[in-house]
């Protein structure tokens, strides 16, 4: 549904996008993460045929953004980074205004708006004037707006940006309904958002691709973190030799005292993706088993996290490297 071939955006003498090349096929629900200034709003900007790339090509639906902008913009529904938003209209007068402005058919635009309001959970604020809804129901618009002519495709700029937490997890959870329908690009540079609600993530970092993977082979390898009461040698010992694990790091001791085995904290690796949850299970059996008390079992974020911090650095350093060159 989205084919990008060596993407290049230069505004005068700043780089933005490099050569990015990437696809979305049918139904994934993408993640473009980065850093800020990584190029994420320029690349959708780009998509959305809101500006001309410098080179490279990107097609949408099978249209090209050069060629044939129009065709791409009917595929397409685009909620930007800051949401243009008519203050003074009405929520259901707004989303009217904007399916006009869509061409969505007369015969079609009130089930069209009808439909957008039911899925982004607008109802009881459908009279409401837009200026004084809160940030996190102004989003909802935003995603109203970008679902009235039922685009196949939805690129999504931060969609989450700015919102309080109980508004993050209900954004994120209507992302993911819609993702049933839909083919999304989203962009965002929080981690754990991606972990949630993407099958795979786009690392861009200084306008460059610097890592395209799916979420699973991500998360393979991944690790259990555990915390016990007991004493930390032998707790080592039973954690490494527990099958399926792949490595043991410590990553805290304390508290030992007379009659205390003290408390002790370790990071297990999983040997693969399958593994990690056998391994939490094992590892809890094991821990109880032994008389330790287990104080804390979860799986580790560092896994993904390293892999893009370093993917971001790595990519730092070719860019230095290029512009030593
Ligand atoms: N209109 C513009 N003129 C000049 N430079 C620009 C313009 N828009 C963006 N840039 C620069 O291009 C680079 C990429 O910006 P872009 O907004 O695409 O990044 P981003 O990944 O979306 O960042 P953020 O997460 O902060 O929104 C940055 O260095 C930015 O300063």
């Amino acid at each position: 549904m989205i084919e990008v071939e060596h993407l290049s955006k230069r505004y005068g003498a700043v780089r933005a996008v490099e050569g990015v090349s990437f696809s979305v096929g049918r139904g994934e629900i993408v993640g473009l993460l980065g850093p800020n200034g990584a190029g994420k709003s320029t690349t959708m900007k780009i998509l959305t045929t809101y500006l001309m790339p410098t080179s490279g090509r990107a097609r949408l639906a099978g249209h090209d953004v050069l060629d044939e902008p129009l065709a791409v913009r009917r595929k397409v529904g685009y909620l930007p980074e800051s949401v243009p938003l008519y203050p003074e209209m009405r929520v259901r007068e707004f989303l009217r205004f904007r399916s006009r402005l869509k061409d969505v058919p007369g015969s079609r635009r009130r089930a069209a708006i009808d439909d957008a309001i039911q899925m982004t959970g607008l109802e009881d604020v459908a009279h409401r004037v837009v200026g004084n809804l809160s940030k996190g129901y102004k989003q909802r618009v935003g995603l109203a707006d970008a679902l009235l002519s039922d685009p196949d495709i939805l690129i999504l700029d931060e969609p989450t940006a700015g919102l309080d937490p109980i508004q993050i997890g209900e954004v994120r959870e209507l992302i993911r309904e819609l993702g049933k329908r839909h083919t999304i690009l989203l962009s965002t540079h929080i981690l754990p958002e991606v972990e949630i609600v993407c099958g795979r993530v786009v690392i861009i970092a200084r306008g460059r691709i610097a890592l395209d993977e799916s979420l699973e082979k991500l998360k393979a390898g991944q690790a259990v973190e555990v915390e016990v009461r007991g004493p930390s040698d032998a707790v080592r010992g039973v954690l490494e030799t527990s099958p399926g694990a792949g490595g043991i790091r410590k990553l805290a001791v304390e508290g030992a005292a007379a009659g205390d085995p003290g408390v002790c904290a370790f990071e297990v690796r999983a040997r693969d993706e399958q593994a990690v949850e056998e391994l939490r299970e094992l590892i809890a059996r094991r821990v109880v088993q032994n008389g330790w008390a287990l104080r804390r079992l979860d799986l580790s974020r560092s896994s993904l996290e390293e892999r893009f911090v370093r993917a971001v650095r790595d990519a730092v350093v070719v860019d230095h490297e290029g512009e030593a060159a």
